[in-house]
């Protein structure tokens, strides 16, 4: 898969592991930053890779931030973005299975790497379901975002 990764300086430790890990299983990592751990705003690097996400740049995006809600919510305002913050594996399968989340946001200041690692190959490996009671939810959830979201072009 191709992949957007976005963080702020809670997040940049974490990407770089997740990071490592997804170009070792021969995904394609489009790194939207920061790079560092100098304090700065979240949105300055959320936004693009949301946008990435979007316009069908990427496949999926993964956005680490402190506590994931942060990513979650500037990613969500875009249409075509829907994302989940995970904070175990459980949520990251219910995040693909239930809501077809195509953003995962991790705290890092919440979970240890090694839970991280597992919530990601969770969410990646996990498929939506097909059974109809899903299939109508996340139906009515992409008609709001059709109907209230600003179409990006
Ligand atoms: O978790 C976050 C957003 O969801 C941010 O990482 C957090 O708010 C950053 O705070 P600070 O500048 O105090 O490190």
């Amino acid at each position: 898969m191709k992949i957007a990764m976005a963080n702020d300086h809670a997040g940049t430790r974490m990407k770089n592991e997740i990071k490592a890990y997804l170009e070792s299983q021969g995904h394609e990592v489009v790194d939207f930053g920061t790079y560092d751990e100098e304090s700065c705003d979240l949105s300055d690097f959320v936004l693009p890779a949301s946008l990435a996400v979007a316009k069908g740049e990427v496949d999926r995006g993964i956005f680490i931030d402190g506590v994931g809600y942060g990513s979650a919510l500037i990613a969500n305002k875009i249409n075509g973005c829907y994302a989940a913050v995970c904070q175990d594996p459980f949520c990251a399968k219910l995040a693909r299975e239930h809501t077809d989340s195509n953003i995962l946001c991790i705290g890092a200041k919440i979970i240890g790497g090694m839970i991280a690692m597992e919530i990601v190959k969770t969410w990646l490996t996990t498929d939506a379901l097909t059974a109809e009671k899903y299939v109508n939810r996340v139906n009515k959830v992409k008609a709001i975002n059709d109907q209230y979201c600003v179409k990006v072009k």
